[in-house]
């Protein structure tokens, strides 16, 4: 009984500790999180080797770090504890996020299609029942009814909150000028730059759906479970964010794909 208790045990610390390094990947937060571990080994080989002056200057470091922490990581907790709370399916029932309204996808791929055509660069968030707080308060509050003139004029490159993403809940835009994590451990062709790295990194630490317009190349691409569908047309937008809302379950690896309108290969 002892054993089976200690082997769940390990399970659950490898648990914790597996979340939080998939949360912290990337970030800066992981070099953090490797310099603490290198630290934690350092104390208990000194001091299981009886090195008393350095175990304890170690244990000293480790105080402080304690402190320091939950500072440290601040966003990185928030978004760990986001994640374990939107899969707690109690929280899930009571908060009940909004589903995607059907005329928000409809807004938002005619907008993508006439920024794609004008060649503006634009970055959308779905949020879905994963929370997004973090994201949505590093960005500006706009709380309005999402419509196609208001969604294009936050990406006219005029406009002081171009820069980043919006976030959409509901039928609302809840927030515009909003930055996305970005993991730079995701392979991506050379050509895509920080704005598709940054919907993809979402797309893998979420189940968020993600449509980025190049302002290179005028394409729309999807990111979704970690993982882009590119050069998509304005039709195959709509039926893919209709088609992943309904079958919301759908878990896939992460990966790039390159679409075109009938076609969809993996590489
Ligand atoms: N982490 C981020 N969060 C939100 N927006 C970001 C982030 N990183 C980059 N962006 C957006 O992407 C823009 C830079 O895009 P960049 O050219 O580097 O990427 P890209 O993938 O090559 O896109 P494009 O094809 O449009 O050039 C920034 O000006 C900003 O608006």
């Amino acid at each position: 009984m002892t054993k089976f208790k200690s082997i769940v045990d390990i399970l659950l610390v490898g648990l914790i500790l597996f979340q939080m390094f998939k949360i912290m990947r990337g970030t800066k937060g992981i070099f953090l999180l490797n310099g603490v571990l290198i630290l934690y080994l350092a104390y208990i080989g000194s001091s299981s080797l009886g090195l008393k002056s350095l175990s304890t200057l170690l244990n000293w470091i480790m105080m402080m770090l304690i402190v320091a922490l939950p500072i440290i990581f601040q966003n990185e907790l928030k978004r760990f504890l986001e994640s374990l709370g939107s899969k707690n399916p109690i929280l899930k029932w009571f908060l009940n996020p909004p589903p995607i309204a059907p005329q928000s996808i409809d807004i938002v791929v005619e907008a993508a299609e006439s920024l794609a055509k004008a060649r503006i660069g634009a970055l959308i968030v779905f949020e879905r029942e994963d929370r997004l707080t973090v994201v949505g308060e590093s960005g500006s509050p706009i709380d309005g009814v999402v419509n196609k003139v208001l969604v294009e004029q936050l990406f006219y490159p005029g406009s002081p909150l171009h820069d980043g993403a919006i976030l959409i809940k509901g039928n609302r835009i809840q927030a515009a000028g909003c930055f996305l994590p970005l993991d730079n451990g995701l392979s991506l062709p050379q050509e895509l730059g920080s704005r598709h790295r940054a919907g993809l990194s979402l797309s893998a630490q979420s189940d968020a759906l993600v449509v980025v317009v190049s302002e290179e190349t005028g394409q729309i691409a999807l990111a979704c479970h970690g993982r882009l569908e590119r050069n998509l047309s304005g039709e195959s937008l709509r039926f893919r964010l209709r088609e992943l809302i309904e079958q919301s379950t759908e878990k896939a690896g992460p990966g790039v794909s390159q679409s075109g309108d009938s076609k969809m290969e993996v590489s």
